[in-house]
This record gives C-alpha cells, structure tokens and sequence, in this order.
C-alpha cells in the first residue's frame, strides 16, 4: 500500500469523472479475477451470496462467492474490438478502451420486466425511472464504526476535508454533492458516495481517498456497505443490554452494525450487558464473518453454524429447585437468504441469473427461518424480517404467513414515524404467483402436480380461494392498496378470483433504488405480544432428559437434518468416535427418526450421504488450535482427521472449554498486577481442553459466560465456531521472570485500567518513534527516564502508555481517550506488538491530531521498517530473542 498523495494532489490525468451515473460503468477481470484479500470485495460477496439456502445449496452459494460480482462487464476473447473513443484514450467510462475485449454485462432480462411490471411494485409512470436506475453503478456507501477510538476524528475528516477535496474532483451535472452524509443514520456516522466502487478503484484522483477507504476498513474504524443494508438494524432498537440473534449473519455487516450499537456507549475497561448470537449455515462463510467482526475486538459476540430454522432451543430448570433458563432474546434480525436481485445494481450478474422460480424456491425457507426466529424470541420484543430481494413471494408473502401462523400473538410494527429521512414505499396487499409462465392471481389455480412447489402461502390471502371470498377480503382490494392503479393484464382475469391480503401489510417498507439512489430492499418490523400458539412454539417436539440424578431437566430440541446426519457418518466410517461417543449415539437414537443401523431406508441413508459428502467439503476448514482465532486455516495441516473431532460434539470444531488452570492465572494476575476488580474467573475460555498447551485464551462478557454454562448443561446444543475477545497469547519465553502470556493487541483495551504493572509511560517523539521504527533501544529513547524505566522492567511484555499532550504525569486514569500499545521489553530494547497497519493507523491519526504536515514521511518510515523486519534482513535495532514478527497480530488474508 503506498500513500504518496496527502500533500499536493496528484498531476491531471485525462479522466473526467461524470458524476451523473448513467455514464459509470464497472468491470472486472476474469478469469484471474480479483480476490478475497482485498477487503473491499467483502460486500459484493454479501450480494454475490445470497442465493441458496440449505446444505443443498452450499456449494452454489461458495461458487457464487468467489465470483466477483460488483461490475457490469465480462471478458469475451473472441470478441473484436470495439471502435476507438473519440477521445482517443481509455477512460472510467469506457473500459474497453483499455481493454478492447470487455464487453458491458446484459443489463436486461424481459423476465424481470415482465414479472415487476405485472406485480406493480412501482408505478407504471415511473417504471423507465426505476429500471434505468437499476442499470446504473450503485454508489460507494461506508459506516464509521460509532465505538472505535478514531471516530471523532474520522467523521471530522470526513466533513472538514474530504468533502471538499472530493467535490473538486467531481464534474457533477446534476448538483449532487460527491459525498454526503445519509439523513437517517444517527450522528453523521453513515455516508455516500456520488462514485461507485469502480470509479473509486479505477481513477488515480481519488485514490487518496480510495487508501483512506481502505486502511480504516482492514482497522475497523469504517465499514463499507451497501446504504440500504444499514437499515434493518436500526429498526431493531437496540439497547446495549439486549440479547441478540442474527439468525442468517454472514458475511456479517449486519452483525458488525449490532455490535456497535451495544458497545456504543461502553467505558474502557467495561463490557455491555448484551450479546450477539451471530449465526450462519455456511462454515466458510462464518470465516468471514468472524473475520470482519475481529475488527470489532468484541467479548460479547458468539458465532454459530446452524440451520436458522433448526436454531436449537435451550431451556434449562424450571422443576422447582433450579430457576428456569432459557435461551431467548430480545431482538431478533433475520435477514434471510433471497434472489438478491436488489443488488442488481452492485451484482449485475444477477440480470443474466434472474427467473420468477428463484423467489418462489426460497419462500418456505423464508417462513420457517422467521418462524423459527419469532419462535426465540421474548414476548414483548422486536424481530426485523428482511431480504434484499423485491419479490412480494420473498416478501409480503412471508411475512402474511407468519401473521397467519402466529394467530395474534405477533404484530406488524408500523413505524412511519422511524427513521425520518429514509425513503420507503408501504407493503403490496396484493400479488400474482408466476410459475413456468404462468401467472396465478389465486391458489385455485394452481395444477395438482404444481402444489408441491407453489403453496398456498405464496398467495396474498394464503387460503383456497374459497375461503378468501367466504371471509370478504375482496371488499380490500382497493381499500389502501399500494398498487391500487387498474393491471392491464386483469381485465382478462376475473376480478373476484385476485387474491387479496386482509394483514396490514402496508406497514412493510420496500425501499426503491430510484427513490434515493440506493439498492432496493424490503424490511418488516415485528413484535412478540404473547407466546406464539402451540404448535409454533420453542419447545415443539422437545424431548425431556433426566440430568443430575433428575433434579434438572434439560429439554431438547429436534435434532437438525445435519445433526442426524452426522451421527449416520459417526457410525459408519469412525469406530473410535463410537466407542467414545457412546453416549451421545444412544441420546441420539432415542431421538431420531432417521434408522441408524437398518438399512432397509436406502433412499434415507443415500441423501443423508450427500448432505455429509458437502458437509465434509465445508469443514476442509477446521476450527481447531491450528487455525487463527478466526477459525480462519493458518497451517497447512487438514486437521479433518485430528483427534480433537472427538473431544467435542461438534464434528471438526474444537470445544469451547472455560480456562480454569490457576497456576497460569495467578501468575498472569502477577505479572500485569492485575487488580482484583477485573473478573478473570470464569471469563477465560480456550478452543483446547489441554491446560499445558493453550496457546490463546479468550475472554468472554458475563453475558455470553451465562449461555456457555447453560450450553454445555445441556450437552452443547450450540455449535460455536467462535466467541470472545483474545485476550491473552502464550509466548515462548527464555527469561525465567517473564510471564509465559502476553496480552493481546485487543484485550488491551479491556485490561488496560485494572494493570498496575509492567507499564511505561513515553511522551510523543518516543512513541512516535516506537510506532515508526517499531523497536527503540532503551539508550535511544528521548526522554532517557524512560529508557531507564523501560530497562527496568521485568523482561517481556509491557503496555507503552501515550502522555496527553501537556501532561506528564504518569498518575494516568483510563479512559476513551488513553492511547497505550502493546510492547516487549527485551535485553537492550523495547518493541512493539503492534501489526503494521495499525501502527501505521496510530501514527497517522496522531499526527493529524497534532497537527504535524508531513504525515507521509513518517508512514514511510514505518514502511521500510516493516520491510527491514519482515525481511529479517538487518532489524532498525538490537535483535531480541522475541521474533516479534511472529508474535506480530497475525494477518490473516481471506
Ligand atoms: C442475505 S445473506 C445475509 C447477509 C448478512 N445478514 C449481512 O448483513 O452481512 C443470507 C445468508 O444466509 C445464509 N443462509 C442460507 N440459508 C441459511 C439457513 N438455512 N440458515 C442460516 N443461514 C442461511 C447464507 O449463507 C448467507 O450468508
């Protein structure tokens, strides 16, 4: 990375940027392609994923993924080249300029017209609006993260200098400003761009504007996403002590977004009451949600890997004797998987893709994940159903069925009076079902050989046509409908046939990409008011077990179709499993239906093979010790056929196991004086259950320690591919004095205000040069008190704290505004333990602070001592027996 433009802007360049966006075009290399370690792609593979939804779909939903689908051009070899623009140069717009043999993707289907033109989710009048805005590039849009240190500092950049270097930049017809904040997210904290991404990467007068996206986006300090997938958040109304599911997360913005908000206002050193369960049916995709969320540096998030529509319920208790747990929460998020096709505009592929079935394919899933969520939720809280689809049958459709089911118990929220400034059009009350061509306006209709595959749910009314007329819910049909403008095509259809719904679905909110030039979206805000009947409730079709001598009963939940078939591999390929989880079998055998050893099902065992086969495939990336705390693979090892597969119920993922060994502990409390009002017991956790060998140990929040305790009483339901905040990391040490952990880069922040040892305090010109040269020996250090401090020390790690400007007082009390990095006092230096791009962030931001011109040169520095480290060529100073590099934030490249 190489920043050379924070002085003088760069010489002219013979690119115009148009800002009216009709004229932007994206385009993309194939076969090559570009990959997953530029973290700016993360957001087109949101889009690039949503498709799919089971195990079944697994492998689509990967393929799709490594596919880069944010551009509006693809490579055709054969293709001749086009004639030369007049202008006689390549430019943003023309890309085949640069290269002839791009041509622009087929931004059209006559499906996707047919069918939206027939649903009337936009007027008539402005459908060439519409499609001619779903055509265009979507702009760049970004969040900056409310709790990261920075944020003040980034938002004031934002407003105080790049929206005016920016606007420079900008020929812009039409008056639109290049940047600007969206009026309805809270605090100035989310902007948009007037360039797409493509323009962003392709043309070098925005590149210093392009760094900046991306070093605060690696940090954390902003996250990139698409404007319209910031709202369902925000709808939830979330306070820092609920308990959260975000039942389909990956790959995790959403999640990132909830997160802040219950960090929003936590002091250093203190955690918030709430959680977030972030969850997602696809392992590799969990990878990267755990990745994008490391950014956050939380302790109160849990990642699991589950079928939405089989999240486990757990209760716990309720016999008199112990108090009845549950796991339930406060709000819901279940932004499902859809067709996508509002990310047109970011995947344009999608025109090629679309076909009416794909919405269709996916709308029992939709019902029975929102069920399922509705199902885990308190009574009194909020659940949001989305898609970023703009199908009513991925849409109304689920959400009247949900109303349908839940019988009263749950409420379509209106909240009109939400968000001021956002743009949102009010549910349809009524649609057609189109299936192999043909249009369906009622159930009725349907063939007999179709039924399986159109259901009766798909339907406004989602009854039998006689029922809907018996229940007068044609006197709705014009009663504040939508699209209330006459359907050309109806006149053929008999009016009294059109199914109507008699929900209050206008209070749905579909966001159009005309309307504020966005992608489109549709959200529903939901609430609990009373336990959903039954038949829909968390404990249907639990079975009890008698647990400690049956003074606890521990309900369980259906097994999921994995967990069964997971139990069928067990059995057949691995005897040792067996043996050793002889247990575990026979609890599942009473509770399945699938036979484990007769084989007279066949057909049974066969498809349960497949689903394993595909499993098989998800986990060549094990959540084990070799893996970086991401569960991200970091060795080379296939670690499938480890020994750990047996220690833990979940197939290839480590247990999660509380850290309990007291000789590390006190001798962690030891070194660091760690005073008595930080909780360590009880909040450390490890992915390995041998004490001697732990390598990281986690800290987990109060709140997520309660659901770990009642996870593992009830046999480890919960499949948690990752928790907490890394805290502590074993480091192999010769000194006999030093402390064999040293504190993680993100636990620091936690730490911090309960060390009372092993910490130095430098003014600015020696952290600065600790930040630049990233070592500094002790005889070199400006201020020589602190050299002698520092050679003090015992050797090892220590927290180098930064003085406020004007105050030297080392009697600092923590708070947001400490600035303190992580060290390692050697022989005859210190260095720091910080990775490169956040020392760099550090002493960029710190420099900007005070005010310093050449900020360049300083990150210069910085980069050739990264360079002189990483090389191992000749270290800026005395070489320590700490490999720092090694001990260095391990980068993980996705
Ligand atoms: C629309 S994306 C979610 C985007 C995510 N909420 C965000 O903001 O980054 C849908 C996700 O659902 C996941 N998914 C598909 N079927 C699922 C299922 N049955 N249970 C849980 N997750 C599922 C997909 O792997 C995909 O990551």
């Amino acid at each position: 990375m190489h920043l050379t433009s924070l002085g003088p802007k760069p010489s002219p360049i013979p690119i115009q940027i148009h800002l009216k966006t009709s004229q932007q075009t994206a385009f993309r290399k194939t076969p090559t392609g570009f990959n997953l370690a530029n973290p700016l792609l993360l957001l087109s593979h949101q889009a690039a994923s949503v498709m799919g939804g089971g195990q079944k779909r697994g492998r689509t939903q990967r393929r799709h993924f490594k596919q880069n689908r944010d551009n509006v051009w693809k490579h055709n070899p054969n293709k001749a080249p086009p004639a030369a623009h007049p202008s006689g140069g390549p430019t943003v717009e023309n890309p085949t300029e640069e290269n002839p043999t791009w041509q622009p993707f087929a931004t059209q289907n006559p499906g996707f017209d047919e069918y939206y033109k027939e649903q009337r989710i936009v007027g008539q009048k402005e459908w060439d609006e519409f499609i001619s805005t779903l055509r265009k590039p979507l702009p760049a849009a970004f969040r900056i993260n409310a709790s990261a240190q920075f944020s003040e500092d980034i938002r004031s950049q934002l407003e105080k200098e790049f929206a005016k270097s920016l606007e420079a930049e900008a020929n812009n017809e039409n008056g639109e400003k290049a940047i600007r904040p969206l009026p309805w997210y809270p605090g100035n904290l989310a902007w948009q761009l007037n360039f797409s991404r493509m323009q962003l990467r392709k043309n070098q007068a925005l590149e210093r504007f392009h760094e900046f996206l991306k070093q605060e986006n690696e940090i954390g300090n902003i996250t990139r996403q698409e404007a319209v997938s910031m709202v369902p958040p925000l709808f939830l109304n979330v306070l820092p002590e609920h308990h959260i599911l975000d039942m389909c997360a990956a790959p995790g913005s959403k999640t990132f977004q909830l997160l802040e908000i219950i960090h929003g206002c936590t002091k250093p050193g203190q955690l918030p009451d709430g959680l977030v369960i972030a969850n997602d049916v696809d392992v590799q995709r969990c990878n990267l949600l755990i990745h994008q969320t490391k950014r956050m540096s939380t302790a109160n998030l849990i990642v699991t890997n589950h079928e939405a529509q089989h999240f486990p319920g757990i209760s716990m208790g309720g016999d008199g004797q112990v108090e009845k747990s549950q796991l339930l929460f406060d709000r819901v998020l279940c932004d499902v998987p859809c067709s996508g096709d509002g990310t047109l505009r970011k995947a344009p592929d999608i025109w090629r893709k679309w076909n009416a079935g794909m919405g269709n394919g996916l709308h029992c899933l939709q019902v029975a994940i929102a069920m399922r969520g509705l199902a885990l939720l308190k009574v009194g809280g909020r659940m949001v159903y989305s898609t970023c689809s703009m199908n009513p049958v991925e849409n109304e459709a689920v959400v009247a069925e949900i109303l349908r089911r839940c019988e009263g118990s749950v409420e379509l929220l209106d909240v009109s009076n939400e968000l001021a400034g956002l743009v949102r059009r009010p549910g349809l009350k009524t649609w057609k079902v189109r299936d192999r061509g043909s249009w369906f306006t009622t159930y009725k209709d349907v063939s007999v050989q179709r039924r399986s595959a159109i259901v009766q749910s798909m339907f406004p009314s989602g009854q039998s046509w006689k029922e809907t007329v018996n229940e007068g819910a044609m006197n709705h049909l014009t009663e504040g409908s939508v699209n209330e403008e006459p359907r050309e095509s109806d006149a053929s259809a008999k009016l009294g046939e059109m199914e109507v719904s008699v929900l209050q679905l206008e209070r749905c909110m579909r966001i159009v990409p005309h309307d504020q030039n966005s992608g489109a979206f549709f959200i529903a805000v939901l609430q609990k008011i009373s336990p959903l009947p039954a038949n829909h409730s968390i404990n249907k079709q639990t079975k009890s077990k008698q647990r400690d001598g049956g003074r606890m009963s521990a309900k369980l939940e259906e097994e999921s179709e994995i967990q069964k078939a997971e139990s069928v591999l067990e059995i057949n390929t691995d005897s040792k499993i067996i043996e050793q989880n002889t247990e575990t079998i026979s609890e599942k055998k009473d509770q399945e239906a699938v036979p484990l050893s007769d084989n007279n099902d066949s057909k049974i065992i066969e498809e349960k093979t497949e689903t394993i086969s595909e499993k098989k495939d998800q986990e060549a990336v094990p959540l084990s010790d070799n893996n970086d705390e991401n569960g991200v693979q970091i060795g080379k090892t296939d670690n499938r056929k480890r020994k750990l597969q047996m220690q833990g119920k979940w197939r290839g993922v480590d247990p999660v196991v509380f850290f309990t060994d007291e000789t590390i502990i006190n001798s962690i409390i030891t070194f660091y004086g760690v005073s008595a009002n930080f909780p360590l017991a009880g909040h450390l956790v490890t992915r390995n259950d041998e004490s001697t060998n732990v390598k990281r140990i986690y800290y987990v929040s109060r709140s997520v320690r309660e659901i770990l305790e009642l996870n593992l009483q009830v046999g480890q339901r919960l499949k948690i591919t990752s928790l907490g905040l890394k805290i502590f990391e074993r480091q192999t040490v010769k000194d006999e004095a030093a402390c064999a952990y040293r504190i993680s880069s993100e636990g620091l922040q936690l730490i911090f205000p309960y060390l009372t040892k092993q910490i130095l305090y430098a003014p600015f010109s020696d952290f600065e040069h600790l930040l630049k040269y990233r070592a500094v020996k002790f005889v070199d250090f400006v201020d020589s008190t602190l050299g002698q401090k520092a050679s003090a020390l015992l050797p090892g790690c220590c927290v180098v704290v930064l003085h406020q400007v004007g105050n030297n007082s080392t009697d600092l009390k923590a708070d947001a505004s400490t600035i303190a990095i992580v060290c390692w006092k050697g022989k005859s230096n210190l260095s720091i333990m910080v990775s490169p791009s956040d020392a760099k962030e550090l002493l960029e931001r710190l420099e900007i602070r005070l005010g310093k011109k050449d900020v360049t040169a300083s990150v210069k520095v910085l980069e050739e001592s990264v360079l002189l480290e990483d090389d191992s060529v000749v270290p800026p100073h005395d070489v320590e027996p700490v490999n720092t590099t090694e001990n260095m934030e391990e980068e993980v490249t996705i």
